[in-house]
């Protein structure tokens, strides 16, 4: 099966990275942790940048560092995505792309035709980098790390330098990526936002260790993390579009276990999307609210109650057929209710961001 095996120790006087990591072969898998946990450190690790005491890497079968083996970067099939891209600025965009095509030694190159389709830049080939909004260039940025055909894609925050409007230009480009690119991609970010959109795979990193490994929405779900998202916090959910209702133009979407309306995008009926709930936006209750305007009401039960970051908030999960939902609620309100592990109970859910 395909998976990426990394063992990387480095002792650095005032910061230690030491971690054994197995990642899906294939997907998204984002890199998430505070400021100083090491996730550029490891990304480096994977490109051969650093060079760990003891470690040991494998992607998809091929073997790049070990007892005896140690490929340098240049050898490494990567492609490098950094916060920002660096263009040549006397070259097209075209040029910038050919003249990354260089660098292919011994292997097929990628069409450079689907890299282009795929990033949407069709339009920008004969400009130079000046004449490109950061958005742009941070997508020909992304085509030229993929037409060197890598084995594996490495972005370093590739969202961080841009404003908010050029981010939701560029979001969806980095959406499809999961869907065309069968190459897995080791995405380091900070925003939970940018994480729950794109990840398919998490891995947090706390202090130089990764403290937890596993499919997104198991992550998101746990309560019991050192690393607390704060307003951030909910759950992520793999749902399709059940029904669309086009006089109060809503749609259905509906996961196991479940479903819940929210506006509709126009998205067709059956089309795969993911929901995210924010843990600020369910609010519980041990009976059916009989007089409310919130229409999404599901029932299910509490299987964990945990800490918040705020000392007078509690985060408490609730197993909704095969789901899980995160709710943030006072103590007070926890304790009135006299939540118990495996309770019934009815949440509310006031607000669903659906992600395409
Ligand atoms: N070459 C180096 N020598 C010694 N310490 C280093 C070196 N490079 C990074 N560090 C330290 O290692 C720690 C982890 O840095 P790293 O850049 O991996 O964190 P990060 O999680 O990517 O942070 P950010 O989100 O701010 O980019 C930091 O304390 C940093 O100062």
């Amino acid at each position: 099966m395909d998976m990426i095996n990394a063992r990387f120790r480095i002792d650095w006087p005032s910061f230690t990275l030491d971690v054994n990591l197995t990642i899906p072969g294939r997907g998204v898998t984002a890199l998430f942790g505070h400021s100083g946990s090491g996730k550029t450190t490891l990304l480096r690790c994977v490109a051969g940048l650093e060079r760990p005491s003891h470690g040991y890497l494998s992607v998809n079968g091929q073997i790049w560092q070990g007892e005896q083996e140690w490929k340098p970067t240049h050898e490494r099939p990567i492609g490098y995505v950094f916060q920002e891209a660096s263009l040549f600025s006397h070259l097209t965009v075209l040029g910038n792309l050919r003249y990354g095509l260089k660098r292919v030694a011994g292997s097929e190159p990628a069409k450079l035709d689907q890299v282009i389709e795929l990033l949407g830049i069709g339009h920008l080939l004969e400009r130079k980098p000046d004449r490109l909004s950061g958005g742009e260039r941070q997508r020909v940025g992304i085509a030229r790390a993929l037409v060197v055909n890598p084995r594996i894609l490495l972005m370093d925050e590739p969202l961080a330098a841009l404003d908010v409007k050029r981010k939701q230009e560029i979001l969806p480009y980095l959406e499809q990526l999961h869907d065309q690119l069968d190459i897995p991609v080791l995405y380091v970010s900070h925003s939970p936002d940018e994480v729950a959109r794109l990840a398919d795979h998490l891995v947090v990193m706390d202090a130089g260790k990764a403290t937890a490994t596993g499919p997104l929405a198991d992550i998101l779900a746990r309560i019991d993390l050192p690393i607390h998202l704060g307003e951030d916090a909910g759950a992520v959910l793999a749902a399709e579009i059940g029904a669309v209702d086009s006089h109060w133009q809503l749609a259905r979407v509906d996961f196991p276990g479940g479903s819940l309306w929210t506006r509709d995008h126009g998205l067709p009926v059956g089309r795969r999307v993911r929901v995210r709930v924010l843990a600020r936006d369910v609010s519980m209750a041990n009976a059916p609210p009989s007089h409310s305007s919130i229409q999404n009401v599901l029932q299910g039960h509490v299987d964990a109650i945990g800490e918040d970051e705020h000392p007078g908030l509690a985060l408490v999960r609730v197993s909704i057929g095969g789901s899980q939902l995160v709710s943030r609620l006072t103590k007070r309100a926890a304790f009135d209710l006299g939540l118990t592990i495996g309770q019934d109970v009815w949440v509310q859910v006031k607000s669903v961001a659906l992600m395409e």
